[in-house]
């Protein structure tokens, strides 16, 4: 398994060994001790599965009261994913990290706690599964707005399909303080 570092620490790539045979593949998607090594917690205590048609953009969500880091992946097709750093006093709020993610390159972003997350679907459909560090809260689950020019995605598209929360969520320097994550200072990954 490689992990590849990007330019905001504490997200990184993940791309796990891929054992290719007559078959088809085996790969490992996830072990504990690849984070415990890393000295970044990981108790997961939820998988997600969503299936999305081409254009889709779900995001910029994330959760003010139990954060949630994840483990993403996709399993069928392909998306661009975005992490954005929304971690009040983080040397890189407000910065972004994208990646393509595909059943291709079978590569995983691991995004911390405190980021905004979204992804938009490039393939015909595409399947997204990932790991959630705590359990769903709606109660404290925000939305920031996909296109916000301070944050400037280019998502690639100019037009996605959006659920009705995406298409009302709020910039990014709207946000009310106290519904924004705190940085911790940086893992060791
Ligand atoms: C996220 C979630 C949703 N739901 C229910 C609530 C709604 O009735 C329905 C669809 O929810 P939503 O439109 O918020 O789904 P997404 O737009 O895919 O939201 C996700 O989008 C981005 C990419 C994320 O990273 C988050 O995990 C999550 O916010 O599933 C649940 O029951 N449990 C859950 O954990």
């Amino acid at each position: 398994m490689k992990v590849i570092r990007t330019e905001i620490e504490d997200v990184v790539f993940i791309e796990p060994k891929i054992f290719g045979d007559i078959r088809g593949f085996f790969t490992e998607t996830y072990r504990k001790s690849w984070f415990d090594e890393a000295g970044v917690p990981s108790v997961f205590v939820q998988d997600n599965l969503s299936r999305s048609k081409k254009g889709t953009l779900r995001g910029l969500h994330y959760q003010f009261r139990n954060p949630q880091a994840k483990l993403v992946m996709v399993t069928r097709g392909e998306v661009l994913d975005v992490a954005v750093d929304i971690r009040k006093g983080s040397p890189t709020f407000g910065k972004h990290v994208k990646s393509v993610l595909s059943d291709a390159n079978k590569r995983m972003i691991f995004i911390p706690e405190g980021f905004a997350h979204g992804f938009v679907v490039l393939s015909d459909e595409a399947d997204f599964q990932y790991k959630c560090s705590d359990y769903y809260d709606p109660t404290s689950e925000r939305a920031v707005y996909w296109n916000d020019p301070e944050i400037g995605i280019d998502w690639g598209m100019g037009d996605p399909i959006l659920s009705d929360k995406d298409k009302s969520a709020r910039l990014l320097k709207n946000v009310p303080d106290d519904e924004l994550p705190v940085y911790t200072g940086p893992h060791n990954l």
